[in-house]
């Protein structure tokens, strides 16, 4: 059995003007998985975890996080699950130690019993024991909320957007204590719409617009892309040089990923030479072809424009 089991899930907010937050999502998550939920604002993220994490109820389809329906057993899952929101929600004027030892309370336990599990984490906050969590930094101030998430042993671990807003070198360390929560046998569903972190999980599920786009694992996701992908650069404005391209009559897809642009053409030879002499007699010089191996925003992209046609 999987240790989450969604099936055909819906949910809408509001009467008038209703947006399908989710539009009939499937997935099931394995034993010490760590999955990602990858995709933008407004993908339906949030209201996924909320539903598992048995705060919100979906319109339809069903669900069981350990062996449980969120919507009947409710207090067996928050008493088995850990849950850190996309927004810092613990008490800003208490201390770090405060409320950790608040949250443990609330659970029945103590910071003493939970220490082998969050002791890792905790060490790097522990020093600032005494200092209120409203003056921690963005990244201290999520180690502490993963903290509380952990503090009563949980068997499943909700991190919404665990990142979002920290610094590249925090959004490391955050990522490198989660991949070590796997030796407690925690299984892991974090989202993120970071799409380079979707290869630091064991699988994906790639949302967008409140569907799954693709489920694999980051390695696959990145594979299927079965097409040959080419940066293109010409050392000066991307916005005409794309421009150019879509005039190609070869052109499959365009669009930008940092400084370069990636670019598919429709034949699956190798064309360099030809979309150099196209882009030559479009008055470029120094022109940058080459071919490139695929990731997981390509695929993701591919997959958002295949699905608004
Ligand atoms: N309480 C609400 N009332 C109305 N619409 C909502 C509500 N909560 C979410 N939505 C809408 O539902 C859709 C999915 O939102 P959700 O927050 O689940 O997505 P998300 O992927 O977590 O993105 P974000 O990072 O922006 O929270 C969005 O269009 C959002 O505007």
């Amino acid at each position: 059995m999987s240790v989450i089991e969604v099936k055909d899930l819906k949910k809408s907010y509001g009467k008038k003007d209703i947006v399908e937050a989710l539009k009939g999502i499937s997935f099931n998550v394995e034993q010490n998985e760590i999955f990602g939920l990858i995709g933008p604002d407004g993908a339906g993220k949030t209201t996924l975890i909320r539903i598992l994490a048995s705060l919100m109820v979906a319109d339809s389809g069903s669900a069981t996080v350990i062996g449980k329906d969120p919507k009947v057993d409710y207090q067996y899952i928050r008493n088995n699950i850990g849950y850190m929101p996309g927004r810092f929600s613990l008490y800003e004027d208490l201390s770090v130690k405060e409320n950790l030892e608040f949250f443990a309370t609330t659970f029945g336990t103590t910071i003493a019993k939970s220490y082998d599990l969050i002791k890792d984490i905790y060490q790097q906050i522990e020093p600032f024991n005494d200092r209120k969590a409203g003056d921690l930094s963005g990244g201290m101030k999520q180690k502490l909320a993963l903290c509380a998430a952990m503090i009563h042993y949980p068997k499943v671990l909700f991190l919404d957007e665990p990142t979002t807003g920290v610094d590249p070198v925090s959004r490391k360390e955050f990522w490198n204590i989660i991949k070590g929560l796997n030796k407690h046998n925690i299984t892991i569903v974090v989202s993120t719409p970071y799409m380079d972190e979707a290869d630091l999980c064991d699988k994906v599920a790639l949302m967008n617009n409140g569907e799954i786009l693709g489920i694999d694992t980051p390695e696959n996701v990145a594979a299927s892309f079965n097409k040959k992908l080419y940066a293109v650069e010409v050392g000066g404005s991307n916005y005409h040089l794309i421009k150019s391209l879509r005039k190609y009559e070869f052109m499959d897809s365009v669009f930008p990923f940092g400084e370069l642009l990636h670019y598919t053409d429709k034949r699956a030879t190798d064309i360099k030479g030809d979309l150099k002499d196209f882009l030559e007699k479009e008055g470029y010089k120094n022109i940058f072809i080459q071919e490139i191996k695929s990731n997981t925003e390509d695929v993701f992209i591919r997959l958002m424009n295949a699905q608004k046609k």
